[in-house]
Parts: structure tokens; sequence; C-alpha cells
């Protein structure tokens, strides 16, 4: 279970997040969905205790990321940005986590088949493709074979395969009873990948509810994004 109450951000005079409150359940697949910018990869770092909130609390399971007895077996994340050094074998990049973890040596052999990374495992990870390498970050989020997955953008950049890959990973995660938060700014991939919505625009959380609740009246999860935090064309973003 994921608590977030009140939680706000300011950088400076700017408001990235703004009285932010949701809850994510277990069992469930549940979407951050909004336009760049609209406060999603804060409320994340906050959560995953990367960033320092101005006011209100991001809890897992009860507790603050860092106060975690066990982080990366309780949260597995996949961030924007956050890559392994180029020059680094894949499996050797894994093992360095997996070992400062205390996680067990062939739990790495395992997310990298899991991931379909298993002939690639030797390679650098320069060499890798942006799929490859998105697979690898999810390795990285498997590897303390963790209650919640935490995806930030996790199909950016990725072609059909890799989007259906996401996809169901997702999917089987929650089917399993675990618990699975992602963003996107993509309403038509969300659609047909989560259970629940929380839609935040310009900091602030405009709609949240289960995916029919949400898209009820609209037609479509783009629609009713669209009807929530105005229709704004081309120029500008
Ligand atoms: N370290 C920072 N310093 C100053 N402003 C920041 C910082 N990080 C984010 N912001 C600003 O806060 C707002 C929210 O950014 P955030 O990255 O959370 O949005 P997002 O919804 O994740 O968008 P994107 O999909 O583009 O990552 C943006 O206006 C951004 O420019």
């Amino acid at each position: 279970m994921i608590e977030i109450s009140r939680l706000s951000k300011r950088y400076g005079g700017k408001t990235a997040v703004d009285d932010v409150s949701f809850t994510v359940r277990p069992g469930r697949v549940t979407g951050l969905l909004g336009r760049n910018g609209a406060g999603k990869s804060s409320t994340l770092r906050i959560l995953l205790g990367l960033d320092a909130p101005t006011g209100g609390t991001a809890l897992i399971h009860g507790r603050r990321y860092r106060d975690l007895r066990h982080p990366l077996r309780t949260v597995g994340a996949l961030l924007d940005g956050a890559g392994p050094v180029p020059e680094r074998r894949a499996i050797d990049h894994l093992a360095w986590i997996a070992r400062s973890n205390r996680i067990p040596r062939q739990r790495v052999r395992e997310v990298l088949d899991l991931v379909g990374l298993g002939d690639a495992a030797r390679r650098r990870v320069r060499r890798y493709s942006l799929g490859m390498r998105q697979r690898l970050g999810i390795a990285a989020a498997l590897l303390g074979d963790p209650e919640i997955l935490v995806l930030d953008e996790p199909t950016n950049g990725l072609d059909p395969d890799g989007i259906r890959w996401i996809r169901r990973l997702a999917r089987d995660h929650a089917a399993s009873g675990r618990t699975v938060l992602l963003s996107s700014h993509l309403m038509a991939e969300a659609a047909v990948t989560v259970d629940d919505v929380v839609v935040i625009d310009r900091g602030r959380v405009v709609v949240q509810g289960s995916l029919d609740e949400v898209t009820a009246g609209h037609g479509s999860l783009e629609a009713a994004f669209f009807a929530l935090t105005g229709h704004r064309t081309g120029a500008g973003r």
C-alpha cells in the first residue's frame, strides 16, 4: 500500500506538487497520468526518498522509503535517467546492485532471464538498444522480488513489442496480488494497462478513481483527460 497525503513540493518559487493525496492499492495497476511537467516525477522521486517534500507525506506500508527495513525487497523502481555506467556489462551492473543489497547472486541470472536479456547478459550496456536498456532497468527493479513496482514513464521510447512487454509485466505483477504505480502521459496506452487512475495537472490531482469511474460519460480516457484538464491545442504544450 502506498499513501500519498497532502504532498507538496516547491522548487524556489515554482510549485511542482500542490497538496496531492492518493492511495495505491495492491492487486491493481495504478496510473499517475498527466502532461509533461505536471508533477509526476517529482511525486515519485519523493516517494522513493530521492527528494524531500516541502509538505505532506509519501508512505510505503506506513513508512517513509528511507525507513524501510529492506527497501529493494519492498519497492523496485524504474526512474527516468537513472542508468548504469555504459562501459559496464549488464550482468556486472546487476551483480553490483545485488551485492550492495545482500541479494543472492543467483537472482541476477533469474531477473536477466525474466526480462529476456539472458543471452545479452555479458554485453556492455553501451551496445544495448533503448528497449534493452529499459529491460535492464526493470531487471534491476525486480532484483529484490519486491511487492511494489514504481515505474516512471516506462514505455518512453519503446517500440510496440517493448510497450506490450511492459504492459504484461505490470498486469502480471498486479495479478499476483502485488502493487504497481506507473506514470504516463500516454492516455491511450494507459487505458489498456491500468485499473486505477490519478490524473495530475499543474501539480494538482484533478480526478482519481477506477478507470471505469474516470472514463464514465467521456467515451475514452483521453476524452476524459482533456475534459478534466482543459483542452489545450497544438500551440504551447
Ligand atoms: N530540480 C528541479 N528544479 C526546479 N524545477 C523543477 C525541478 N524538478 C522539476 N521541476 C519543475 O517542476 C515541475 C514538475 O516537474 P516533474 O518532472 O515532476 O513533471 P512530470 O509530470 O514528471 O513531467 P515529465 O513527464 O516531463 O517528467 C516542472 O515544471 C519542472 O520544470
